[in-house]
């Protein structure tokens, strides 16, 4: 089996083939809670510039500059290495908040460096783009309405993720990261020439996705099941470093502003279709998904939202 990629080069609301590419998008995002779009937003040069000069610089620093950037207010912000076991490196900065970008490249270049700086805002306006157009597409496709979508859009906050990944040892076979779902709204995947990413289709076979220079893979998370009402469920996924490369990889998670409730879209619930989960904050549901019981849980967001959840009299 393959996944579909969707072509949305120069495509927009007023194009003549929205509609269709809106039901191709919505389709992938049911059938296999995510979508490989085939698009522009990355140029060759926005490329070379992340991949071939900002990351290699970010990842040489040492571990302790790369510890300054832990927020201790904030699980959106900062650095991870080996976590659970998997052996990888992970920043997380907010994306769409150009001071956070200034400060935190500050903390490895304190006179700044604009060229760094600029890489990265230029990047995650890029893809948050693309991303933003993907849900819209994905509730269009479902028949929310425009102002209701334009709201959700709007009650968005995205970050950045930077993530490279050991070369793993042979007796691993591999796996560097498990099989998981994502606590998002979506996730937007962009991959670099290493390719590591699958996908699980309901058969419960495995789906790799190429890692090709044109593309972007959206994934749903667990919020996102709940913003449809369980139309959309989250994608299964995991990495596959090869045993000879190490692997870089940008990841731009969706969220719910700090505060906002996320609740399912008004559309998508009806006398049919009773509602499946009671509304969260992101943090409220990051908190749980990351406690001892929520760590446990085969499927957190039932577990914490689910309207049929039995509670103790
Ligand atoms: O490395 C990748 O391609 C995906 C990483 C991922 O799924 C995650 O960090 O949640
Ligand atoms: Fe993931």
């Amino acid at each position: 089996m393959e996944i579909t990629k969707i072509d949305l080069r120069g495509l927009n609301p007023s194009s003549p083939g929205w509609g269709k590419a809106c039901a191709a998008v919505t389709a992938s995002m049911v059938a296999h809670g995510c979508v490989v779009v085939v698009h522009d937003a990355i140029s060759p040069g926005l490329r070379r510039a992340v991949f071939d000069r900002a990351m290699p610089e970010l990842f040489s620093f040492p571990v302790e500059t790369k510890q300054r950037t832990v927020s201790p207010s904030s699980a959106l912000q900062g650095y991870v290495n080996k976590i659970h076991g998997v052996d990888f490196e992970s920043f997380i900065v907010k994306a769409d908040d150009a001071r956070c970008v200034h400060d935190f490249t500050n903390i490895f270049w304190p006179q700044g460096n604009p060229e760094f700086s600029n890489t990265i805002e230029a990047l995650a306006r890029k893809i948050i783009e693309v991303e933003d157009m993907v849900e819209k597409m994905t509730l269009e496709g479902l028949g929310v309405r425009e102002e209701n979508i334009a709201a959700h859009l709007d009650a968005l906050t995205h970050s950045l993720r930077f993530q490279q990944y050991s070369i793993p040892e042979e007796s691993k076979m591999g796996v560097t990261l498990p099989r998981h779902t994502d606590p998002t709204l979506v996730t937007a995947i962009v991959q670099h020439e290493v390719e590591g990413l699958e996908m699980q289709a309901k058969d419960g076979s495995w789906v790799k996705i190429p890692p090709e220079a044109d593309t972007i893979t959206f994934v749903a998370g667990d919020l996102f099941a709940l913003l449809t009402n369980g139309r959309v469920r989250p994608s299964v996924h995991r990495v596959r470093t090869p045993t000879n490369r190490e692997r870089i990889v940008i990841l731009c998670p969706a969220w719910g502003k700090n505060g906002v409730a996320i609740n399912a879209m008004d559309e998508l619930v009806d006398e049919e279709n009773p509602p499946k989960y009671n509304p969260v904050t992101t943090d409220e549901f990051l908190q749980f998904r990351y406690s001892g019981e929520g760590l446990k849980s085969s499927d957190p967001l039932e577990d914490l939202c689910g309207v049929h959840k039995c509670v103790d009299p």
